[in-house]
């Protein structure tokens, strides 16, 4: 069975105080948690920090970006390495606010896929659809085609312990859910899309929901069976809301 990853994204939020602050929130609001595997992604600059105020607690260390690049002439890039080296797990690559802001492509970002696989590392994979692709049906053609990217650069065995995020990019940031519903129809078709290649890594892969997701929806979502936690925004800036979420996974996790 697979087990729920609840992740925080913290964006382009935060200081050294509030890095603190939140962590330390974060460590007694979750002390007592199982079943549910958490982690956080301050920005960059953070990350050391964070890794301190993180010893010893399950709470894992993730990263919100990653460079193609292992060294060199690459000025404001950071590798793959570096980050393994700062103690970073859990790596999100494609959010639509790199795919939007700094023109990423499916393949560019199949090769980040492929730098922290090599490194060890483990991606989280955003893919997702505009709300005009929505509404022209597109959902399923946009999702297979930015998981393609991956498997046809990759094969389906990179899915092996990868994590993929399901986020509809009209619900992030907007206070506008998918319905537990349409996830998991959206993420059962994922799944579908990735058993046509290799049937038992599809099966094991976990597919994360995100857009929106707060203290009052994840217990509904989390009910669905391939929804396999969230990778959260604005509610992952909160300790108290981001432990409810992270309570709800768990949850739906030890009643199914
Ligand atoms: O990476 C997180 C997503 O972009 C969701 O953000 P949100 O929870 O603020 O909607």
């Amino acid at each position: 069975m697979r087990h729920p990853l609840v992740m925080g994204n913290w964006k382009l939020n935060g200081n050294k105080q509030m890095t603190g602050d939140l962590i330390d929130g974060l460590r007694k609001a979750l002390s007592g948690v199982d079943g549910c595997d958490v982690a956080i992604a301050p920005p960059v600059i953070y990350l050391d920090q964070a890794k301190h105020a993180l010893s010893g607690s399950h709470i894992s260390l993730g990263a919100q970006n990653v460079d193609i690049n292992l060294s060199g002439a690459f000025t404001g890039d950071i590798s793959a390495e570096m980050l393994k080296d700062i103690g970073a797990k859990y790596i999100i690559i494609g959010h639509s606010e790199r795919r939007t802001y700094h023109k990423e492509s499916d393949e560019f970002i199949a090769k980040k896929f492929a730098v922290l696989k090599e490194a060890g590392l483990i991606p989280v994979l955003c893919i997702g659809e505009t709300e005009s692709e929505n509404e022209a049906g597109k959902t399923e053609e946009v999702c297979a085609r930015q998981i393609d990217a991956v498997l046809n650069a990759l094969g389906a065995d990179a899915f092996k312990d990868a994590v993929i995020a399901y986020e509809p990019i009209w619900a992030i940031g907007t206070g506008k859910s998918a319905t537990p519903v349409q996830a998991q129809a959206i993420h059962q078709f994922i799944r579908q899309h990735i058993a046509k290649k290799d049937a038992a890594i599809a099966e094991q892969v976990i597919i994360q929901y995100g857009g929106s997701v707060n203290d009052k929806n994840a217990a509904e979502l989390f009910t669905q069976p391939d929804i396999d936690g969230a990778l959260v925004g604005g509610a992952s800036l909160k300790a108290d809301a981001f432990a409810v979420i992270v309570n709800a996974a768990a949850a739906a996790k030890n009643a199914g």
